[in-house]
Parts: C-alpha cells; sequence; structure tokens
C-alpha cells in the first residue's frame, strides 16, 4: 500500500446534514444554502447525504421525476455549484434512472471544475424488515451496483459507499487495499437502526482499515413519511470523532490530516495482518475440536 507522501498537508472537510423532502426545486435549494455556508466556513470539500435531491418513498411519484443522468436537472444544478464556489462536491446520491422500471442509487465525485470525477451506485439495496411493521424494500425500485469505485482527490485517495453498505465490511478493506484513505458513507439511515449501530458501525469501518470516515447524513421527520437518524459523523483513523451533526439540517466541519492515515496503521498495521487463513468446510472427520465437548 501507498500513501502519496506529495499530498498537501490538510484541507477542510464539511457535511451538510439535511432533511430531504419530496419537492427537487426546495432541496436543491437547500443544499445550495448549505453548500454556500461551507465554502463561507473555508471548506475545501462538501460532503451532502443519500437522496440529496429528492427522498421520495412512493415509488410511481418517484418514477414521475425520474430522469437518465444526461437529462437529470439537480445533477447539472450542483455541477454548476462546484464549479462557482470551486470546490469538491461529493453528492452523496441522487435517483437516477437506469431503465423503464428501475433507478440506480447514484452518488457523484465532482470536481472545482463541475466536472464528474467519479460516480458510485450503491451495492447493497436495503431489503430490511425491522420491528414494528418498519420494512424497506430499495430493490423494488433500485438496481444495485456491481464495481467499487475509488476517487482521486488532491488530499489522497477516497472510497465510495452508500448507507446501508456499511454494514459490509468486506467492501471498506476492499476500497482500503486499492489505496483508500477517506471512506465515504452518505446515508439516510432510519432511526430505528441508526440509534442503535451507526456510531459502532462508522467507528469500525476507520479503526479496522486505518482511514478516515467521512458520513453526511438525512435527519429527522421527513415530508415521505420517514424518520432518519442524522448525526452526520467525521471519524478519524483512530476512531476518534472529529464533529458531529445532531438532527437538525447544517454543516459540521473539520480540518483533515492525512498524514493520520500513516500514523494510525503504524500504530496499529492490521490491514497488512489480514487474510492469514484459509476456512475449513464441515467434514465427515472433523479438522476442528471443540475441547471439552461431549463424546
Ligand atoms: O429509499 C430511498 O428513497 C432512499 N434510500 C434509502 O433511504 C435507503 C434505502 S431504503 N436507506 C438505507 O439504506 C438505510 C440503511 C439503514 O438504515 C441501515 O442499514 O440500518
Amino acid at each position: 500500500m501507498t500513501i502519496n507522501s506529495g499530498s498537501p498537508a490538510t484541507f477542510r472537510v464539511a457535511l451538510a446534514q439535511m432533511r430531504s423532502g419530496r419537492s427537487v426545486a426546495a432541496n436543491i435549494d437547500s443544499t445550495v444554502a448549505l453548500v454556500r455556508e461551507a465554502k463561507a466556513a473555508g471548506a475545501d470539500y462538501v460532503m451532502t447525504p443519500e437522496m440529496t435531491s429528492l427522498f421520495e418513498a412512493d415509488r410511481e411519484k418517484l418514477f414521475e421525476v425520474l430522469a437518465p443522468e444526461a437529462e437529470d436537472t439537480a445533477l447539472a444544478h450542483l455541477q454548476e455549484l462546484a464549479r462557482s464556489l470551486g470546490l469538491w462536491l461529493h453528492v452523496g446520491s441522487l435517483p437516477i434512472k437506469a431503465s423503464p422500471d428501475r433507478a440506480v442509487n447514484r452518488s457523484f465525485v465532482l470536481a472545482p471544475s463541475g466536472a464528474i470525477a467519479a460516480r458510485y451506485d450503491k451495492i447493497h439495496l436495503f431489503d430490511v424488515d425491522l420491528a414494528g411493521g418498519e420494512s424497506y424494500r430499495e430493490s423494488e425500485s433500485f438496481q444495485p451496483g456491481e464495481t467499487a469505485v475509488l476517487a482521486d482527490l488532491p488530499w489522497g485517495r477516497i472510497g465510495l459507499s452508500i448507507c446501508y453498505d456499511v454494514r459490509f465490511p468486506a467492501l471498506y478493506r476492499a476500497l482500503a487495499e486499492a489505496g483508500a484513505s477517506f471512506l465515504a458513507v452518505p446515508a439516510a439511515f432510519t432511526h430505528r437502526t441508526g440509534e442503535a449501530h451507526w456510531h459502532v458501525l462508522l467507528r469500525a469501518r476507520a479503526i479496522e482499515n486505518g482511514c478516515f470516515v467521512f458520513a453526511a447524513a438525512q435527519g429527522g421527520r421527513h415530508d415521505n413519511g420517514r424518520e432518519t437518524f442524522g448525526h452526520s459523523l467525521i471519524v478519524d483513523p483512530w476512531g476518534r470523532i472529529l464533529g458531529e451533526g445532531g438532527t437538525a439540517p447544517g454543516i459540521i466541519i473539520a480540518d483533515i490530516d492525512p498524514a493520520e492515515v500513516v500514523s494510525a496503521r503504524g500504530r496499529v498495521p492490521s490491514l497488512q495482518h489480514g487474510r492469514r487463513f484459509s476456512v475449513v468446510e464441515p467434514s465427515a472427520e472433523p479438522r476442528l475440536h471443540v475441547i471439552g465437548a461431549a463424546p
């Protein structure tokens, strides 16, 4: 694994916490206001949450609004925003039409020129039944991506992911092994699961990979009936929380020193100590013995 020692020392990260709803125009207005606020605070890189432009639970209404990437007006607007402010704008995700009956949940890393530096389609879709009848079938409207993606920022390499992906550590290990210093987890976590798992999962991904984790979140009660957990989080490679949001829209900021990736991995080189086992399948003649088990 190589770390680019020629990278500039530090950069300022801002996460925009949002409460996106069913109006694309209103969501874009909120995004513009938050990204401008981040720029005024000196941000070099700004991330927005999953479903920045539209948080629509009704499949029919979603498909009335969806457009292919080349015709998506929200994307064009955000590219112009990145260009006019001259910063890196990581759009957590937008729903993009992929076929007559499926969308992709797609992240965009926009360069300060406004150009698309990287795009990533959410791989793991949230098809989950929670307690109390709370049920999600993301795959009814979305098709999964099949490719892990990284982007080169001026300060190092960032690995892309979205929300439910955070529960699949092998993805992040692959991104770290491909040179990521930063891991992006824009999200719209449910309140119920966020309360139980959000901080632990994000800190674990940071610690086990020696990476910074940037996780911009949706938070609060949305006009589509959903309640999301909020608590946008910036975590350093040692697992310390550098910035945290509440549930209200706003920005959080932290200054990031990429050299901390090197120092954390130097203290605990677990990335280099991985994959040192093979798995023994159960067989008629067991080769794994349980001490003290009844004969
Ligand atoms: O449906 C949309 O419009 C936008 N997509 C989402 O909100 C997605 C799929 S329902 N949410 C998650 O992945 C939450 C994961 C989560 O909460 C967990 O892993 O616990």
